[in-house]
C-alpha cells in the first residue's frame, strides 16, 4: 500500500486486481454514495459510465447506474477485495445517461445536501422503462400465399383488408372484414398471414420546425434574435426574458425552440408551474410545431410514462414540457431550456430532496452546455439580482401585442367603501362587475382561498374545529357538504351540533374562500353565467380545458378563482378583474410575502384586456397605502423591487445572504425538542453566521409530527454547505426523530 493511501486510511485494491476488474454503481437509494460492483466477463466494454444495470442488493435485484470515477464519497467507505463483490447482473437496453445528467445529479446532491441515491431516484422514477415492453400481435399478408390453401369469401375479405401493407391487430381486421377473429387466426394457422409483435410504446410525432410563427413585432424580434443566436452557437447561456403580461413571451421563446430542433436529434425542454394548467399552451404549440409535445408530470399514466422516459433517453423525445421533475429526465441530447412564469413559487419541492426547479434548470443547462431562458412578467427578487450582477442577459418586453395595453388599476378603500354585512364586494366592485356584464363582457374575480369558509367557530363556547392531526383549522367545503384540512387532506363531515359544548345551531362560516363568493355572486348576478376555479373543481387537465374553453369561447360571463386563474391564461373578452382581498397575501408575512403578493396581483391583473377591448382591475384592499398595492396602482414595480431589494441586502437576506432551514420532526414533542437542543449545543460558532432556535414551528404540528425549526443565516460568502453537514452529522437523532435541511427555503412554517 503507498504511503499516501495509509495517510489518508484509504485501502487500495490488490495490486493484481486488472483495470476495470470492477465499477462504482451508484443506486436509487439514500446511501452515502456508490457501491462497488464486480464485472462479469463479457461486459467489460459495456459497462461504461452512465449505463442502467441491474445489480443484487441484500438479496433482491436493483436498479442502477454506472458511476463516474472521480465522485465523492463510497457508501461502503472502504474497498473490498474483488472477490468479496457481488457481480453486474445484465445491462438494461436503455441508452447510458450522458455526463450532463450524472454531474448535474452530483452538483444537486452537493447543493441541497440530499445524499446522490436520493437525486438519482428522480432519475430512475419510472421502473417500468427497465422492464421489457408490452408488445401486441399484428397480422400482415404474408408474400406468397402458402400451395393449395383453401380459400373462402371470408378468407377473402381478409386479405382484401390487408392487402395495403399495414399490419394490424386481429379484431380490427375481422371488424373491417366483417368476419370473426377465428377467420384471421386461421389464415394465419394456414400461414397465408404473417405475425408480427409491435411494441406499444409507438414513437411520438417529430415537431415541424418549417412552419412559420407569427409576424414579430420589433422588440419581439430583438429578443427573439438573441436567443435564436445563443442556440445556434450552442454552449451555456442564460437569459431573462422579461416582458409584461401578454408581451409575446411565449411567442418570443418559440422561436428559440425552433432553431434547437433544427439541429438533428436535439431536444428542448420547457418547465412549466402547473402542468394541468396548460392546455391553451399546448393548442399554442401544436399550432406552432404541427404535434402536441411530450408531457411529463405526476399525473401522467404509467404506460405513457414509461414510453415517455424511453424516449427521451433514446432521443426520440424532442420536445419535453412538464413539472419540475422534468429536469431529471434523461435527454440525450439537451439544447435548451426555458422555465416559463419563472417567479412562480411551485418550482421549490418541499417534498423529499428541497430544491428549486428554476435554480436547477440553470444548472441543468450549464451542465448540458445550452443557453436557457426564464420568462416572467414578475421575475423573481433572486433572477433579476443575477441580472443585474451580469449573469443572465435581460431581454425586455414593454409592449402588449398589437393594440392591447395594460388594463387601467384602481384600488377601493374597503374601510371607505365597506361591502354589507356578511358579503364581500363593494358597491364600486358590484357596480362595475354590472356595468361589465351590460357590456357583454367577462369579469373574473380572485380570491386565494379554497373551499367555502376558512374558520368554523362556535357562537356559544367560542370552539373552532381543528385538524385532528395538523395545528390547523378545518376549512369548510360546502360543495361537498365537508370540512377539509389543507395540510394533511384529513376530511370529515360537517358536524350539525358543536364537538365541545353540543350546542345546535351554533356553529358559524367565518370569513370567505371562493365557494361563499360564488353563493353571493349567484346571488346578486343570477343571470350571470357563473363558474368557480380551484383545485377542488378542477380534478383533471381535461376538465381544466374544458372549462378554460368555455371562458375563451365566451361561454361564460363570471369566472370566480384561486392562484390557478392567474397563470398565463389569454381570455380575449375578459374585460374587468376583481380582487376580492388584496391584503390576504401580506398578512403574517415571511422574507418574501410581499414578492409574492405583488407578483400574484399583477398576474392575475395580467388576465384584464388582452384583445382589443381596454381591462380594468379593481383591487379591494384595507391598505391601499401599502407599498405592494401602490406599485400596482403606479405600474412602478420597478421602485418596488428596487425597495424589496435594499432591504434585503441592508439584512444580507437571500440573494445578498444565505438562509438554511432545518427542520425537526417526531411523534414525540419531547424527543425533537432534546434534538434541537443537541444542535444548538454543537452548532458552529463562525464569524458572519447566526443560528436560531430551537423554536416550534409555526405550523407546530403536521399528520401528527410535532415539528421545531432552526434557522441559520450566513454572510454571501460562507459555504453553508460544509457547514451545516458537519453541524449535522455531529449529532445522532433517535430514530423516530427526522432532520430535514432546506438550502434556500422559501416555506417558513
Ligand atoms: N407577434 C405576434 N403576432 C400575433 N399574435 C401575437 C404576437 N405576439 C403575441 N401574440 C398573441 O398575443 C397573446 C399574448 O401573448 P403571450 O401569451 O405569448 O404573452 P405572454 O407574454 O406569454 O403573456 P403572460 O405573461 O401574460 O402569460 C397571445 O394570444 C399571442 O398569440
Ligand atoms: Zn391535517
Amino acid at each position: 500500500m503507498s504511503q499516501q493511501a495509509l495517510n489518508l486510511g484509504i485501502e487500495e485494491p490488490p495490486q493484481a486486481e486488472e483495470a476495470g476488474a470492477r465499477v462504482q454503481v451508484l443506486l436509487p437509494l439514500p446511501l452515502a454514495g456508490p457501491l462497488d460492483y464486480r464485472v462479469p466477463d463479457g461486459m467489460a466494454n459495456q459497462l461504461e459510465p452512465g449505463a442502467v444495470v441491474e445489480v443484487p442488493l441484500s438479496g433482491r435485484k436493483a436498479i442502477g447506474v454506472v458511476w463516474p470515477k472521480n465522485t465523492s464519497g463510497k457508501a461502503s467507505g472502504k474497498t473490498l477485495p474483488l472477490k468479496k463483490l457481488k457481480p453486474v447482473e445484465r445491462i438494461i437496453d436503455v441508452p447510458p445517461f450522458g455526463t450532463d445528467l450524472t454531474r448535474f445529479v452530483d452538483w444537486v446532491s452537493a447543493y441541497t445536501l440530499s445524499s446522490q441515491g436520493a437525486v438519482l431516484r428522480m432519475c430512475l422514477s419510472v421502473p417500468a422503462a427497465f422492464g421489457d415492453v408490452p408488445v401486441k400481435r399484428h397480422y400482415a399478408c404474408a408474400s406468397v400465399l402458402p400451395d393449395g390453401i383453401r380459400m373462402t369469401p371470408a378468407r377473402e375479405a381478409v386479405l382484401k383488408v390487408l392487402a395495403d401493407g399495414k399490419p394490424r391487430m386481429a379484431p380490427e381486421i375481422a371488424s373491417l372484414a366483417g368476419v370473426s377473429d377465428g377467420v384471421v387466426r386461421g389464415l394465419a394457422d394456414a400461414g397465408a398471414l404473417v405475425a408480427l409483435d409491435i411494441s406499444v410504446d409507438q414513437p411520438y410525432p417529430q415537431p415541424d420546425t418549417n412552419l412559420k410563427g407569427p409576424k414579430l413585432s420589433g422588440e419581439q424580434t430583438e429578443a427573439a434574435e438573441a436567443i435564436r443566436g445563443a442556440v445556434w452557437e450552442g454552449g451555456f447561456k442564460p437569459f431573462l426574458l422579461d416582458g409584461i403580461t401578454g408581451s409575446g413571451k411565449t411567442e418570443v421563446y418559440f422561436e428559440g425552440l425552433a432553431e434547437a430542433l433544427q439541429e438533428k436529434g436535439t431536444q428542448v425542454l420547457v418547465l412549466v408551474p402547473e402542468i394541468a394548467l396548460t392546455s391553451q399552451w399546448l393548442e399554442r404549440f401544436e399550432a406552432r410545431f404541427g404535434v402536441t409535445p411530450v408531457v411529463w408530470h405526476s399525473e401522467v399514466g404509467q404506460a405513457e410514462r414509461r414510453r415517455a422516459w424511453r424516449a427521451v433517453a433514446t432521443g426520440d423525445a424532442r420536445v419535453v414540457v412538464g413539472a419540475r421533475s422534468a429536469l431529471f429526465l434523461p435527454f440525450k441530447k439537451l439544447a435548451f431550456i426555458t422555465v416559463d412564469e419563472e417567479h412562480d413559487p411551485s418550482f421549490k419541492q418541499e417534498e423529499g430532496v428541497l430544491y428549486h426547479a428554476r435554480d436547477m434548470a440553470v444548472v441543468r443547462a450549464m451542465q448540458a452546455g445550452c443557453p436557457v431562458v426564464l420568462a416572467s412578467a414578475t421575475p423573481s427578487l433572486e433572477t433579476q439580482v443575477n441580472a443585474d450582477e451580469g449573469k443572465y442577459q435581460v431581454l425586455k418586453l414593454r409592449e402588449r401585442h398589437g393594440v392591447a395595453v395594460l388594463p387601467e388599476m384602481r384600488a377601493v378603500d374597503m374601510r371607505a367603501e365597506p361591502p354589507e354585512a356578511g358579503t364581500w364586494l363593494s358597491p364600486i366592485l358590484v357596480r362595475e362587475i354590472e356595468e361589465t356584464l351590460a357590456a357583454g363582457e367577462q369579469v373574473m374575480l380572485f380570491l386565494n382561498r379554497r373551499g367555502y369558509a376558512p374558520l368554523t367557530l362556535c357562537r356559544t363556547c367560542g370552539h373552532r374545529i381543528e385538524c385532528p392531526s395538523c395545528s390547523a383549522w378545518l376549512v369548510e367545503h360546502r360543495f361537498r357538504q365537508e370540512l377539509q384540512c389543507h395540510h394533511c387532506g384529513h376530511m370529515e363531515p360537517i358536524p350539525e351540533a358543536c364537538p365541545t359544548c353540543e350546542s345546535k345551531e351554533s356553529l358559524v362560516a367565518c370569513g370567505p374562500g371562493v365557494e361563499r363568493l360564488f353563493e353571493e355572486v349567484t346571488r346578486r348576478f343570477s343571470e350571470a353565467r357563473t363558474s368557480v376555479m380551484t383545485s377542488d373543481t378542477m380534478m383533471s387537465p381535461s376538465q381544466t380545458a374544458a372549462v378554460v374553453k368555455e371562458i375563451a369561447g365566451g361561454h361564460l360571463d363570471i369566472v370566480i378563482g384561486t392562484q390557478i386563474v392567474t397563470k398565463g391564461y389569454h381570455f380575449p373578452n375578459l374585460t374587468l378583474v376583481g380582487v376580492v382581498d388584496a391584503d390576504l397575501g401580506l398578512r403574517g408575512g415571511d422574507l418574501r410575502a410581499g414578492e409574492r403578493t405583488y407578483q400574484q396581483l399583477v398576474q392575475v391583473a395580467g388576465r384584464a384586456g388582452r384583445a382589443e377591448k381596454p381591462g380594468k382591475v379593481l383591487l379591494q384592499s384595507y391598505e391601499p397605502e401599502h407599498p405592494v398595492v401602490q406599485a400596482l396602482l403606479t405600474g412602478d414595480g420597478d421602485a418596488f423591487m428596487a425597495a424589496e431589494k435594499a432591504a434585503r441586502a441592508q439584512y444580507h437576506m437571500p440573494p445578498y445572504g444565505k438562509l438554511v432551514a432545518i427542520i425537526l420532526s417526531g411523534p414525540e414533542m419531547a424527543e425533537v425538542l432534546e434534538v434541537g437542543r443537541a444542535l444548538a449545543k454543537v452548532a458552529p460558532v463562525e464569524h458572519g453566521v447566526d443560528i436560531v432556535g430551537p423554536a416550534p414551528a409555526p405550523m407546530v404540528r403536521i399528520r401528527g409530527q410535532h415539528r421545531f425549526r432552526m434557522l441559520l443565516h450566513a454572510k454571501k460568502h460562507i459555504k453553508v454547505q460544509q457547514l451545516v453537514r458537519n453541524w449535522v452529522l455531529r449529532v445522532k437523532p433517535k430514530s423516530s426523530v427526522r432532520i430535514k435541511v432546506d438550502i434556500d427555503p422559501y416555506s417558513f412554517m
